[in-house]
């Protein structure tokens, strides 16, 4: 059965009133008015009479409303503007929307639709004659995958026959919504994340029990696969080529026009929650009768002259570049079939008639491009920051707890005894933190042991209760890692997922481990040993990649390079001795990260909440058992601060620094115009349509991902400025920053590493570029010096002596010693011991110079002690 739909999109958008003559004043024109994509179609409230009439063979607005009534949809007063389809993007689904563009083509568009479109810029000259050329009909490809959908709108103007009665069980989402906050609600979530589960009281939001507080319009919509707009006054549907019109001239003529494509990707995202689909793929059309209400640039317009909605923003899939890239491609392929080469070639158009075929419009979801389920990382390691949490997918399939199962469930929080009711589900995933701090499980896990084994010690619980609490966290964690774990929204974060569980698996003697322990400690605690293990990580990343530089260096002993200051040639250098810069400075940013380590590795377990415990706890042993340095010495400090976060997201940032210069060097010299190395292949990228390309990615990306350490850095200083003293919940936002920017740098260093190890230096090529820029004009003035020439005057001499070259368009050496004592007759004939950048570098002899002996010995001491052997 078909119900009211409540379509949303984003607030906020550009919206600009139409000048169509109806503006605001009938009830036609108010929903015109408000329709971002007045510029390329008819305006209702102008051109509606005559279109109308001209296509009376078309459903008309009277029969759209019977359309509705017949599906069960209570009618609003006024007619629609566009109605909204749903279409699946799998399968036979696509059958429809393709036999239906084909036949619109067909029946009306022996041409493609450019001329419509283009009928309808000029319609914004000639509004008038225009007004009825163009209909409104966006259709979206589908965004999630479901298995099936869905219905087709009964009484639909374009294929009423292949309407199909509506489906109550089908009415699911198809798959994850996204909520405002980003996180995902949908009872579809394949992961082991359960997502919200009603609770008793009147705050319960299950949408199956209890109707929102909120108007219709302003409800959170559920997800559909795709949609289609269908101008009510014509009934006609878009095809690709009028979506793609669309969408090009959104985005390249006409902003209002592209966000309004983008408020219907919204729709399509978060469609109405009362959708009505059918289990059959075909037709695929889901019908959303919410007559008299269209979100267009974020904004509701209701048909009834000025009555507008403004909903709050909803994050959906739609914003994820995936789709737009879909949408462009099916924009593009669309263009290129049309275009008069095409057509003339047959086996070209075979070819664009296979990119625009229904596969190609609505290609099989790829799980890949599913952003909500990530490998369960091995090992401790990090996942991805993100408004998209990275779920642990841990063996879904097999112990994956279906979400109405969970939904039916009802469980009183742990701090239950103080509430009569439970938190609404958008606090509830506003507030959580599992999605992300699962990754502290094994920190929490240990903290926990440790923390029993001193109450044990203490006397506060029996031995036999330490070893049943230890048995079962044991447990836990093995399920954790096996990923049959299961992960509860409900239970906010990695503490109560694991203490809940725990009370589960052994009852009784868990309900004491919270004795003395408040979460405030204990997430510092968790993040403080997931520092200390992250931090080791990097130092031993960082000494890889030092490793394969001093490996490079060695391979280059003797090779020579430009070194260049402002990126101008400045004097000639070891390349050896370039490359041991680079490992003087990771050596600094390790040397930044086990002060770091030192200074936080102290204990803030048994500091409770802020104040301490009357209880008779050791917080010596748990430091120790947990290989702290001590307890922090003061119980509010411990739990206050994160300037051990700050700390360390500082030394990633300057690591990432020099990572990024090292990464736009290499990128530098990887051009044609260096040309001083050569990547191989398996640190290469290609490109899509220049076959030639070989591209230095990964270092480019290094240098790319570096911005994002230090935002990282930034969002933890911004979090932390303003907080009063002891725990804030505000903290809990440290984490992901503190997550992203360690997955980050050990990126960095792995690839940078990986990179070193497969480069090689164009000693060619480099050495014939030597000569060029006077590399050798300094060691001159040098010499002068050494003749007892006071500097400024060498200076001036070799300057001049430069001037004489580029008139004579040679190099220092190759001037005569005439021409040279025809600057100063200071020059002797041992001057040419000096010149030439072999010269040149072995002139060097400064402690830490690029001078041969010196380069070596760098090298030596390098290899030492880095371990590697001769
Ligand atoms: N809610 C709370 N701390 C939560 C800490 C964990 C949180 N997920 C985080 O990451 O910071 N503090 C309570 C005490 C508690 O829940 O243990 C309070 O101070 O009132």
């Amino acid at each position: 059965m078909s119900t009211v739909a409540t379509p949303r999109g984003r607030s906020s958008q550009r919206r600009t009133r139409c000048k169509c003559a109806g503006g605001g004043g009938g009830d036609r024109a108010a929903a015109c008015c408000f329709n971002p994509l007045r510029s390329l179609f008819r305006c209702p409230g102008r051109g509606r009479g005559r279109r109308s009439r001209s296509r009376s063979r078309h459903t008309t607005p009277s029969k759209v409303r019977d359309a509705s009534v017949a599906g069960g949809v209570e009618q609003q007063s006024e007619e629609p503007s566009f109605f909204v389809y749903a279409m699946p993007n799998q399968g036979g689904g696509d059958g429809v929307t393709a036999d239906h563009s084909k036949k619109k083509k067909k029946k009306k568009h022996s041409k493609p639709r450019l001329p419509s479109i283009r009928s309808c810029f000029r319609g914004k000259k000639n509004k008038e004659r225009k007004a009825n050329a163009a209909a409104v009909v966006a259709r979206r490809q589908a965004l999630t995958p479901a298995p099936s959908l869905v219905t087709h709108p009964p009484h639909s103007p374009s294929t009423p026959e292949k309407t199909q009665a509506a489906t109550p069980s089908a009415t699911q989402p198809p798959s994850p919504a996204v909520t405002e906050n980003g996180r995902t609600n949908s009872p579809a979530t394949p992961n082991r994340i359960i997502p919200a589960t009603p609770r008793p009281g009147k705050h319960s939001t299950s949408s199956a029990s209890a109707p929102s507080p909120f108007p219709p319009q302003w409800q959170q919509p559920k997800q559909v696969e795709g949609l289609e707009i269908v101008e009510v006054a014509t009934g006609e549907r878009l095809s690709a080529h009028d979506v793609g019109l669309i969408e090009m001239v959104g985005s390249s003529a006409d902003v209002s026009a592209e966000s309004s494509v983008k408020s219907s990707l919204d729709y399509a995202n978060d469609p109405p929650q009362q959708l009505t689909v059918s289990s059959k793929r075909k037709p695929a059309v889901v019908k959303v009768t919410e007559p008299t209400r269209v979100w267009l640039n974020g904004n509701a317009v209701k048909g009834k002259a000025g009555e507008r909605f403004t909903g709050p923003p909803v994050a959906g899939e739609a914003d994820e570049l995936w789709a737009h890239d879909i949408a462009c491609s099916r924009v593009h392929a669309v263009m290129l079939a049309e275009t008069s080469w095409a057509k003339r070639t047959p086996s070209a158009t075979i070819l664009m008639a296979a990119a625009t075929s229904q596969s190609f419009l609505s290609p099989a979801p790829n799980p890949l491009l599913r952003p909500r389920i990530l490998p369960f990382p091995a090992g401790g390691s990090v996942s991805l920051r993100g408004r998209r949490p990275a779920f642990p997918s841990v063996a879904a399939a097999s112990t994956s707890m279906a979400s109405s199962e969970s939904e039916e469930r009802k469980e009183t929080k742990l701090w239950g005894g103080r509430f009569e009711e439970g938190v609404t589900d958008a606090v509830e995933g506003f507030t959580e933190s599992i999605s992300y701090d699962w990754q502290l499980y094994k920190y929490d896990i240990m903290g926990s042991k440790a923390h029993a084994s001193m109450l044990a010690a203490q006397g506060l619980i029996t031995a036999g209760d330490k070893d049943i609490i230890l048995e079962g966290l044991d447990q836990i964690e093995k399920l954790i890692q096996d990923g049959k774990f299961e992960w509860r929204t409900d239970r906010e974060d990695v503490h109560m997922n694991i203490e809940a569980a725990l009370i589960e698996k052994v009852g009784e003697p868990a309900k004491k481990l919270h004795t003395a322990r408040s979460r405030n400690d204990q997430i510092v605690t968790d993040l403080r040993l997931w520092c200390r293990d992250a931090i080791d990580k990097i130092l031993f990343r960082i000494k890889q990649f030092q490793v394969s530089l001093v490996l490079l260096a060695s391979k280059y002993v003797d090779l020579i390079v430009p070194g260049y200051t402002h990126l101008q040639r400045a004097q000639p250098v070891l390349l050896p001795h370039l490359l041991l810069s680079y490992v003087e400075q990771l050596e600094r940013d390790a040397g930044r990260l086990v002060n770091c380590r030192e200074r936080l590795n102290f204990c803030p377990l048994g500091a409770c909440a802020l104040a301490g415990t009357g209880l008779p706890i050791d917080r010596f042993k748990t430091a120790k058992d947990l290989k702290f340095t001590a307890p922090m010495k003061n119980s509010i400090d411990a739990v206050s601060d994160r300037d051990f976060v700050l700390e360390f997201l500082a030394a990633n940032s300057i690591a990432a620094v020099h990572l990024s210069r090292i990464g736009e060097e290499w990128v530098l010299w990887a051009s044609e115009e260096f040309g001083f190395l050569t990547p191989s292949d398996s640190v290469s990228t290609g490109s899509s349509i220049m076959p030639q390309k070989k591209n230095p990615d990964p270092m480019e990306l290094v240098r790319g991902k570096s911005a994002r350490v230090f935002g990282d850095l930034m969002t933890v200083l911004t979090l932390c400025k303003g907080l009063p003293q002891a725990y804030n919940r505000d903290l809990q936002e440290d984490k992901e920053p503190l997550f992203d920017s360690v997955k980050a740098v050990l990126g960095m260093l792995e690839v940078c590493t990986e990179f070193a190890q497969n480069i090689s230096f164009n000693s060619k090529r480099i050495q014939s570029s030597l000569p060029a820029g006077y590399l050798d004009a300094t060691t001159l003035a040098d010499y002068l010096v050494k003749k007892g020439v006071p500097f400024r005057t060498s200076h001036e001499i070799v300057g001049r002596s430069v001037a004489l070259c580029v008139s004579k368009n040679c190099q220092l050496a190759e001037l005569g010693l005439d021409d040279l004592k025809s600057v100063h007759p200071v020059f002797e004939g041992d001057v040419y011991e000096y010149l030439g950048v072999e010269n040149a570098v072995n002139k060097f002899i400064s402690y830490g110079s690029t001078g041969s002996e010196q380069v070596k010995k760098q090298l030596e001491d390098w290899r030492t002690q880095l371990g590697i052997s001769s």
